[in-house]
């Protein structure tokens, strides 16, 4: 690599399209780049904020369990049918460390009991939405402090929402939650206790749902897709996106099956449901994604899109405006097209200022020339006028001579006799 090149890309500035391809002679080790962030990433651990909301009894706790494969949630005492309920969705949240094969993860989930449990559930959304800003807030505030060496993250980063198993199609409760929350939380619509529909009514459901979504124009969690991904990941991911909404089956118990497993599921009479078969219920699915595959995805989305949207609202409304240009620097091709343009206007601007000048002497030299036609002109008419008036003289002589009468004028004799007179 020249030492220019080389010196450019150190500085940052050398445009992309400068970038000189090489091949290394040797092993040099920045390979290994992947290995000291997975390290790091390991060393620090992770983290992953997630919130359940769905009417009481769909089987929040039981899916959150089942999930994470800890009991994370005890066993809630159900209250009496006489005993009072409280008059507002409260938000409770539970943080467990969990740890598989030496990765660790802090886990907080985000519970919302009460919610849809009211008469009138209007204005159920409220206190979750306030409840997801207030942590955009608490970011917000950490973000703008002098010292944000130890941020900490508590943005929401899914919102799983339980569907009712009702087979018809989505509440009006459940179409005004998502409509409100769309564009501040990835929201993961999921059928809750699936068990209870046959596998048609499922396909239906999700059809309904689906379109629901679509006519009202909420926007759930989609799964990116990239192409640079290997097509066994490309295959997996368009799996995942064609089973939302997740059917799900929660169950923290090991039961038997018929040919003689011990899988976690639920017994029923006429069989068993395991919650880990994917021909029973989308569970490995919505695992895969929220655990396995987009965890990540969920929270570079929070960060980016939703909370970045947030962000730029509350600041417009606190009268702070931003100043595109500082981002400017950041694209070098979009930065020399801006140079070049802010030349060539130099360059015409000079052009138009010598022609500027240009026909000013020009303007300058006609006017001379003008004055001098005129004057020449002038001397020529004054020239004509003495050659004339000699000649009209001239024919005057001329004509005394031939008379002959004297040529000294009249006027020179009465002097004369005036002088003699005298
Ligand atoms: N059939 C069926 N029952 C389930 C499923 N998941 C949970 N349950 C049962 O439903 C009941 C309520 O489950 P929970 O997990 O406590 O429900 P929840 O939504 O957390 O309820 P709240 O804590 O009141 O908000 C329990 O008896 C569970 O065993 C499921 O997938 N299918």
């Amino acid at each position: 690599m020249s030492h220019d090149a080389h010196q450019g890309q150190l500085d940052g500035a050398a445009p992309a399209q400068n970038v000189i391809q090489k091949k290394l002679g040797g092993f040099v080790g920045f390979a290994n780049l992947p290995n000291q962030y997975h390290r790091r990433s390991v060393r620090k651990g992770f983290h992953f904020t997630a919130m359940v909301v769905g009417e009481s009894g769909l089987g929040k706790s039981t899916l959150i369990n089942t999930l994470f494969n800890t009991s994370l949630y005890a066993k809630k005492n159900v209250p009496a049918p006489h005993h009072e309920r409280p008059q507002t969705v409260a938000i409770e949240s539970i943080t467990a460390d969990i740890e598989e094969n030496g990765v660790r993860l802090r886990l907080t989930v985000v519970d919302t009991p009460g919610y849809g449990d009211f008469i009138n559930n209007e204005d159920g959304w409220k206190p979750i939405l306030d409840n997801i800003e207030a942590r955009f807030d608490a970011y917000l505030e950490q973000e703008n402090r002098v010292n944000r060496q130890k941020m900490v993250d508590n943005r929401v980063h899914a919102c799983l929402y339980f569907i009712e198993p009702t087979g018809h199609s989505l509440k009006p409760v459940d179409i005004e939650f998502m409509r409100r929350l769309h564009t501040r939380v990835n929201l993961i619509p999921v059928i809750a206790k699936a068990d209870t529909l046959t596998d048609d009514e499922v396909v239906q459901f999700k059809a309904r749902i689906l379109s629901d979504l679509a006519h009202h124009r909420i926007e759930i969690y989609q799964a990116p897709q990239y192409e640079l991904e290997d097509e066994e990941t490309l295959a997996e991911n368009e799996e995942i996106v064609r089973k939302i909404p997740f059917a799900v089956v929660g169950s923290d118990t090991v039961v038997a099956t018929p040919d003689g497993r011990q899988a976690r599921g639920r017994a029923y009479p006429w069989g068993t449901i395991e919650v880990d078969n994917e021909d029973h219920c989308d569970f490995v699915k919505l695992r895969q994604m929220l655990i396995r595959t987009h965890m990540e995805e969920l929270k570079e989305h929070t960060n980016g899109a939703l909370y970045e949207n947030y962000r730029t609202e509350k600041l417009l409304a606190m009268g702070v405006a931003q100043d595109h240009s500082v981002f400017k620097e950041v694209n070098p091709a979009a930065k020399m097209a801006e140079e070049r343009a802010l030349h060539e206007a130099k360059l015409a601007k000079m052009e138009a200022e010598m022609k500027m000048v240009f026909q000013q002497k020009v303007n300058e030299k006609e006017a001379k020339l003008k004055q001098s036609e005129e004057e020449l002109y002038a001397r020529h008419r004054e020239m004509k006028e003495a050659l004339e008036k000699q000649r009209i003289d001239l024919e005057e002589k001329k004509r005394r001579l031939e008379q002959g009468r004297p040529l000294t004028p009249e006027k020179q004799q009465t002097k004369k006799k005036g002088f003699l007179r005298a």
